[in-house]
Formats: structure tokens, C-alpha cells, sequence
């Protein structure tokens, strides 16, 4: 008898054993296609009349493009399951992939990325807050600190740090950055328990923009959150701001940034995300004091390891079960 189809849709890494295990089960296959046209068209010729499941990366979203209502229109029946390599999944229209029928249920990474993505805003806080960029680029340079030496940044200690979107990743952030002193506030849609949000102040949205030294965007991307902070937002925060995002870059406004980075509003800022990645706003390259990763949150080889381990346990969930060990809240009630 003849296994059920896996679509594998990006690269394994790291977790090639779990991967080569699935073979067991499951048949693997992989696109021909390049670009989303070409996906489309693959996915109508019947070639993956049979695949039950799909593997996905946010790389791969170059493949396929977003899955939206027209993409998983056109993929097959047969084809149930799709298990995200990531904690965000905004390349997933998941009220599109409900309503298709049958569902196309999706799972992603729940907590495993936490401490590497908010290790990645520890850093980005301090090396924006201590204004670490210039002098790291002169010396690169063979200028040493630069001449004149970059402005003075400041210590963390006794600074208000205001997060905006408690989830996991928000909470371990706040229990990293009590040890570097900084008193945690937060905005959610709602007042969590004190025990759920690590002990940091609950504030309304605009207190929290009028009171935070250090600003984290901790929240995901959707219709409602897309620009969140943007022109408005930033004139209600502090002269002196600091902004860091590890969550999605179209989550702020990245004109209205640099506009508030050149008239001085915004002291400096930490990115790890960008609105069109993997292309960078001229006006945040040319700003010697920002500090900018390219996308690189959880990029370590256990955070990865774990990540690719648990998807791949999420394919062979649903091959074998006919489920998904962690769908995405929106379908947690389809299965
Ligand atoms: O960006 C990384 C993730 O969503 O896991």
C-alpha cells in the first residue's frame, strides 16, 4: 500500500534524522515550482493530489506566497494539515484556511521560540540604550571609537520598560530585563493574572506609550495590529525613546520611525524585523544609531533544532492521528 504524501515546503537545517524518521510513514515530496504562479499551477496539475500534510518555513513563503483564501482554494482536498516552522504565523491566513472545506488546520511553534527571541531583544535593548552601533562600526573601520566618540548611551538600571503584547515572549523578556533593574509595564487587549505577566504594572495603551524609556513590540502581526505604532503613537511617547522590535515588522510604521529617529523624538532603536524583508528602509541604514538584525531571532542551533523537532512532530501527528499536537489558537476547535 502506498504511504500519505508529506509536502515539504522550505529547508530541514538541522533535524534531518526526525525528517529521514517520517519516511516511515509518510512519502516526501517537494515543489518543482519556484514562485507562487508556478505553486499554483502545481498545485492544479494533481501533482499533490495525494499530500496530506505540508512542512513549512517562513523562508518558504517565497515559494507559495501568503496562504490565503486564493492558495488554499487552489491546493487539493486531500491536503489537511500544515505545520509551521514558526511562533508567528501571519503568512497564514488562518480564518481562510477555517473556512475552506474541509479545514486546512494549521500548527506552529508555541513556546519554544520565547527565550531565544527575547534574548534577541536583550541585546537589541542594550546595544540600543548604551548606543553601542557607531563605535562598533568605526572600529571596523580602523577609527577606533570614531572621532568625535559616539554620544554616551545609558545604563538600563532604574528605566521603564514597556511591552507591548504579554505572550511568552513578552513574559521572558520582563524576567530577563528585572535583572538589569528595569521596572516592567505592559498593554495587552487584557489584564492579565500578576502571576501570568511576571509581576509588570498593567497599563492602557497610550499610558504605556507615555511611559516607557525602552518600547518592545511583543505582539503578532494581523489586520488589527499592522501598524500599530505609527506617526500618532509616536508623538504620545517620550522625547528620547528607545524602540525595539523582535515581533513582525509591519507591526509599526517604519516611515513614521525613521522620521521620528531623524527629528531626535526617537533616540535609537533595536530591529529584528523590517515591513518588507528582506529589504531594509534606507532611512534605518543610513541612522548610525540604530541597531539592526536581519531576521535573526531564533537563530541558534537548539532553538532551531527544537523548532524543526516539534513541526516535524506535528506532521507525523497528523499522518498518524489525524491531528495536530499544537494548532493555532483560531483552530484549536476544528479538531
Ligand atoms: O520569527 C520567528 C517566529 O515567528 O518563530
Amino acid at each position: 500500500m502506498s504511504k500519505p504524501k508529506v509536502l515539504q515546503l522550505g529547508e530541514i537545517v538541522l533535524a534531518h534524522d526526525k525528517w529521514e524518521q517520517l519516511t516511515d510513514v509518510a512519502e516526501i515530496v517537494t515543489p518543482k515550482a519556484t514562485n507562487r504562479e508556478e505553486f499554483i499551477a502545481e498545485c492544479k496539475s494533481g501533482r499533490f493530489d495525494d499530500v496530506i500534510a505540508a512542512y513549512r518555513t517562513f523562508p518558504s513563503v517565497s515559494i507559495t506566497g501568503i496562504f490565503d483564501e486564493e492558495l488554499v482554494q487552489a491546493i487539493p482536498k486531500s491536503w489537511r494539515f500544515l505545520a509551521h516552522n514558526g511562533a508567528g504565523y501571519d503568512q497564514v491566513d488562518a480564518h481562510a484556511c477555517a473556512a475552506r472545506d474541509p479545514p486546512l488546520l494549521v500548527s506552529n511553534i508555541p513556546t519554544i521560540a520565547d527565550d531565544s527571541t527575547a534574548d534577541t531583544a536583550v541585546f537589541l535593548i542594550l546595544g540600543a540604550l548604551r548606543n553601542l552601533n557607531p563605535s562598533m562600526q568605526a572600529l571596523r573601520e580602523g577609527k577606533w571609537k570614531g572621532s568625535p566618540p559616539p554620544a554616551l548611551g545609558h545604563d538600563p538600571q532604574g528605566k521603564t520598560l514597556g511591552i507591548l503584547g504579554m505572550g511568552g515572549i513578552g513574559r521572558n523578556l520582563k524576567v530577563k530585563m528585572d535583572v538589569f533593574g528595569m521596572k516592567a509595564i505592559y498593554h495587552n487587549r487584557r489584564k492579565m493574572s500578576s502571576e501570568d505577566a511576571a509581576g509588570a504594572e498593567y497599563v492602557s495603551f497610550d499610558e504605556l506609550l507615555a511611559r516607557s524609556d525602552v518600547l518592545s513590540l511583543n505582539l503578532p502581526l494581523n489586520p488589527k495590529t499592522r501598524h500599530i505604532i505609527s506617526t500618532a503613537e509616536f508623538a504620545k511617547m517620550k522625547k528620547g525613546v528607545v524602540i525595539v522590535n523582535t515581533a513582525r515588522g509591519p507591526v509599526m510604521d517604519e516611515d513614521a520611525l525613521v522620521k521620528a529617529l531623524d527629528s531626535g523624538h526617537v533616540a535609537s532603536c533595536g530591529l529584528d524585523v523590517f515591513e518588507e524583508e528582506p529589504k531594509v528602509h534606507e532611512g534605518l541604514i543610513r541612522n548610525p544609531r540604530t541597531v539592526l538584525v536581519p531576521h535573526m531571532g531564533t537563530w541558534c542551533i537548539e532553538t532551531q533544532m527544537m523548532m524543526e523537532e516539534w513541526t516535524i512532530g506535528n506532521v507525523r501527528e497528523a499522518v498518524t492521528k489525524g491531528k495536530l499536537v499544537s494548532p493555532v489558537p483560531e483552530h484549536v476547535d476544528l479538531q
